[in-house]
């Protein structure tokens, strides 16, 4: 984007151009990126890393004239979805229209070129995270995972299992032990919906550590979990530590936990008993975390961690069909859903999906019969990684059951036993 494109005068403006964007253009659209962010300067690894990361096939531009003025990238993700499978999913990213060129259509240009090449590439899902949540719901997304935050005393708290004397827990750099963290992480992106496979490359982002960036923080830190007889890694947490005093020069420093992986709960005990532990630190602090995180039910006392649930990934099905396909359903189901999609109207209409329930597969095709429920492309897509009930939907008016007892049925075929979360932002 070119940061100092004049505003139009609206009665003349043509339609906008939105093409796939050069590599030689790269940097004028991040450019136009930050400026749509509000301006402020990205720290240059954080820039290097996006830059790498950028898909120049999959980036697209706004034109007006020859300032570029908008644009909108997505990723090849892979995603994992109830059942254990895992598939293709554009992940949306970098959308953003100058100040100058808003509220004249041009996010909608853009997302309409989008969800058609994502559409043509035949990945049936499309998935974001929000500046603002109510942005994407004209486009059909729906808000399908939240977070947990929480911020810890950790004087008022303490764990009611301390973890397990079999585990080690060694201080390690995190770029060194990187290649062991990401093979644990990959070895449990299938076991929770929402999480994404991480593709080369995508293993730097946990990493990244800009210090323009880190207000205050130390570098980021390490701390492996690993058998005391094996070594084999069993868990990770990485995290970085604000050391402060009070004026009566009590420590009051805060650690904030990026991310923290275990094999199970006797290694996830073990690693919060560490981060709890911390001398010269008072409160833990971790931004993401799943809203069914089993700190909740570790500590003494639950009130004191301040969670609070903010959404987090929206999705749209892009492709009813395959998308209802390709996930798994926890109990049997056949039901008829009726479904309307303004902005991608080819999934408009029946659609009859049938499963015999967990393990069994699932179909999903056009069909005349009628319908048992009716409802937006949006709540399908916020009930499909099983993070919000078909049935709080139906209490918000927004799912209409037209078969007695099809709610309860496919909304307890659509649940998922673990809560949906998204690892890191994009
Ligand atoms: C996945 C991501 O990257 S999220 C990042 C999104 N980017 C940002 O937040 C950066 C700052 N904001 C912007 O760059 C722009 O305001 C954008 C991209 C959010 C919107 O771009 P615009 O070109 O102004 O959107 P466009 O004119 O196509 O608006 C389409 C509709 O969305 C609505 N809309 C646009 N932005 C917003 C918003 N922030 N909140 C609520 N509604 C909005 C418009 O009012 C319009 O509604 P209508 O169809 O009822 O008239």
């Amino acid at each position: 984007m070119t940061a100092d494109a004049a505003a139009p005068d609206a009665r003349e403006l043509p339609a906008p151009i939105v093409r796939a964007l050069a590599p030689q253009e790269w940097e004028a659209w991040y450019r136009g990126l930050e400026v749509a962010f509000g301006g402020q300067e990205e720290e240059p690894q954080e820039r290097e890393l996006w830059r790498g990361l950028t898909e120049l096939d999959r980036s697209l531009s706004a034109w007006d004239g020859p300032a570029q003025v908008g644009g909108a990238g997505a990723f090849s993700f892979r995603l994992a979805v109830p059942g254990g499978a895992v598939l293709p999913a554009a992940g949306v990213t970098m959308v953003g229209v100058l100040p100058t060129h808003r509220r004249r259509g041009l996010l909608t240009a853009l997302m309409r070129r989008q969800l058609d090449d994502i559409r043509a590439r035949g990945e049936a899902l499309a998935v974001l995270t929000a500046s603002e949540s109510a942005i994407y719901g004209r486009f059909g997304y729906g808000l399908g995972t939240w977070r947990l935050s929480l911020t810890v005393p950790r004087a008022k708290v303490r764990l009611r299992s301390p973890g397990d004397a079999s585990v080690r827990l060694r201080l390690a750099d995190p770029a060194e032990s990187s290649p062991a963290c990401e093979r644990l992480y990959a070895s449990r992106v299938a076991l929770r919906p929402g999480m994404l496979e991480r593709r080369p490359d995508w293993e730097r982002l946990p990493l990244l550590d800009a210090p323009g960036s880190r207000g205050g923080y130390s570098p980021l830190q390490c701390v492996l979990a690993e058998d005391r007889g094996t070594g084999q890694l069993l868990g990770y947490a990485r995290y970085a530590v604000d050391v402060a005093w009070t004026a009566a020069d009590v420590p009051a420093g805060t650690v904030r936990v990026r991310d923290i992986e275990a094999q199970s709960p006797q290694v996830y005990a073990a690693l919060w008993s560490f981060l709890l532990d911390l001398d010269l630190t008072d409160t833990v602090t971790v931004r993401s975390r799943p809203v069914d995180d089993p700190l909740l039910h570790l500590v003494s006392d639950p009130r004191r961690l301040d969670a609070r649930i903010s959404d987090s990934m929206f999705v749209r099905l892009v492709d009813v069909g395959a998308a209802l396909r390709g996930r798994g359903y926890a109990a049997p189901v056949e039901v008829v859903l009726d479904v309307t999609d303004e902005f991608c109207p080819w999934n408009t209409g029946r659609w009859k999906l049938h499963s015999g329930g967990p393990g069994k597969g699932a179909v999903c095709e056009p069909t005349t019969e009628r319908a048992d429920l009716a409802l937006a492309v949006r709540e399908l897509g916020s009930a499909y990684l099983g993070g919000t009930n078909l049935t709080a939907l139906a209490a918000a008016g927004l799912v209409t059951e037209l078969r007695d007892g099809a709610l309860a049925e496919a909304s307890r075929a659509f649940a998922s036993d673990v809560a949906p979360w998204l690892p890191h932002g994009f």
